[in-house]
């Protein structure tokens, strides 16, 4: 009898081997669907479906997830009538070409594979080069053996529908973000967002380009389309930009091939034309997403960038500047309270002296951790420098502001904080503290206040709290708990 854990491990191949069946069998009969008569598919998505799923999700890239691809080409072949030497064989093809650009693909870096660096699409286009030769080595051999062609015409043939089909289709499963949340995200921010109409005009433009080359035709219609990719790749994420040069690519190869998008005075179904118009479409793609994955690059330093700007580095607060900024915002809202905090570590001088510098760190690092805990979206707790932070709590009334700078204060003096050696460091903490009401506020002013409220603190013995009221004319009370 097997065993529950082995019964549940087989459900599971079982369902990896099932859902890629399934997609890639689907993928196989839209192939099979756009295959003009007497020729390969126009789009052949089920080798990029199948190479993207296992690049992508590596826990489908087992044997079951392999097995359930090969079930689906074979299946969906033979049901097109061909007979089964002819259907092995096809699914030999596909398969070469889709086992080495794995194999290479799943030797980059994860940032690689998401298309988020420079030099992502250069190294994407020679895997996928050197596997649609792969697949092209195979139509060689294939095409006289079961067409009547000729070798030549099977390499060619294989070689650029594999190569267009990849960079069509890889690049939006490779850059898909993580269902469903992000795209929820994205989605939301763009119908709130006021700017959506001007956001979707790069789109429009690619509709606008795509219909003229339609209607236009001629050798030069492909490249219509170049402006408007270029300015969605410098718009949009990468996969959206995947997307579109999916959506793109595709209708121009199944509008070429089905409905003859004139092209005249070129014969398209002759193979140097085949191959000019494949290649020519493949090359054109790169260039979108080169540019997006240069711009997901360039936005991830900037982030960084702005990151660097705006934190201490040692405790991950923000700095004194982003602090002035934050407060600034919040502190011009006249319809509710505000209260801001400032706190100064005691005695920290002699924290470093007895411990060492390094213990007075991870003393400055604890104390920020312990700060951060509870608050709301919009408070701000930033170090301005040495042992010194402030905490700025919109809506906060005076009562509200008390018990949260009590709650730390007393938070802290239990808190001792432990060195890489083991032994605890006791401290404690001054707060000087000031809270306006219902009007506009200066933070200036406000910082002003609190900090004479902490230098109050300090004088009638710290470990203590003392808040005072903000009035416009800073004529401030105060109050000591
Ligand atoms: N470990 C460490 N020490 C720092 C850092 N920045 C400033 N300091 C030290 O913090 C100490 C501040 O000391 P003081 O301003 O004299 O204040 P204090 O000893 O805390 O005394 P009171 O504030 O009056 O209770 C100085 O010795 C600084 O060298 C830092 O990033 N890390």
């Amino acid at each position: 009898m097997e065993s529950a854990p082995t019964r549940k491990a087989w459900s599971a191949e079982l369902k990896i081997a099932g859902l890629v069946f399934l997609l890639v069998l689907t993928a196989c009969l839209l192939g099979i669907a756009t295959r003009p008569l007497g020729h390969l598919a126009t789009i052949w998505p089920a080798n990029a479906l199948l190479l993207g799923l296992m690049v992508r999700y590596p826990q489908l890239a087992r044997p079951s997830g392999w097995f359930g691809g090969i079930a689906a080409y074979i299946i969906a072949d033979s049901a097109t009538g061909g007979p089964p030497i002819q259907t092995l064989m096809l699914t030999l093809g596909n398969l070469v070409g889709v086992i080495s650009a794995y194999l290479l693909l799943s030797r980059l870096s994860a940032e690689h594979r998401s298309l988020r660096s420079p030099l992502s699409v250069p190294y994407l286009a020679l895997a996928v080069t050197l596997a649609s030769l792969a697949s092209g080595v195979v139509g060689a051999i294939i095409n006289p053996l079961l067409f009547d062609g000729s070798a030549v015409a099977g390499l060619t043939l294989w070689f650029v529908t594999e190569l267009v089909n990849y960079i069509a289709i890889l690049p939006v499963l490779l850059t898909m973000p993580d269902w469903p949340e992000r795209l929820k995200d994205r989605r939301q921010a763009l119908l709130i967002s006021r700017q959506g109409l001007v956001h979707a005009l790069p789109a429009v433009s690619l509709v606008i380009s795509c219909a003229l080359s339609l209607m236009v035709g001629g050798p030069g219609a492909v490249a219509f389309a170049v402006p408007a990719l270029l300015w969605c790749a410098l718009s949009y994420s990468v996969f959206t930009t995947a997307w579109l040069t999916f959506a793109f690519i595709s209708i121009l190869l199944v509008m070429i091939a089905i409905v003859g998008i004139p092209l005249a005075p070129f014969d398209m179904n002759s193979l140097p034309m085949l191959l000019s118009l494949r290649l020519g479409i493949t090359l054109l793609a790169f260039a979108p997403l080169t540019v997006a994955s240069v711009m997901a690059a360039r936005n991830k330093l900037l982030q960084h960038m702005q990151y660097m700007a705006s934190h201490d580095q040692l405790s991950g607060l923000l700095n004194r500047w982003a602090f002035y900024e934050q407060a600034r915002q919040q502190s011009s809202d006249a319809n509710r309270p505000i209260a801001l905090l400032m706190f100064d570590i005691d005695h920290f001088k002699r924290i470093n002296d007895t411990y060492g510098h390094a213990a007075g760190d991870l003393v400055l690092k604890a104390f920020a951790r312990l700060a951060s805990n509870g608050l709301r979206d919009g408070d701000a707790l930033a170090r301005l420098g040495g042992e010194e932070f402030a905490l700025l709590l919109p809506g906060c009334s005076h009562n509200q502001a008390l018990v949260i700078a009590e709650r730390i204060r007393t938070d802290y003096a239990n808190s001792p904080t432990t060195l890489e050696d083991g032994q605890h460091v006791q401290s404690t903490v001054s707060i000087g503290a000031v809270v306006a009401l219902q009007h506009q506020v200066d933070i200036d002013g406000l910082l002003l206040i609190a900090d004479r409220a902490l230098y109050q603190a300090k004088e009638s013995g710290r470990n203590r709290v003392v808040i005072s009221q903000y009035t416009p004319n800073e004529q401030a009370w105060t109050e000591t708990a």
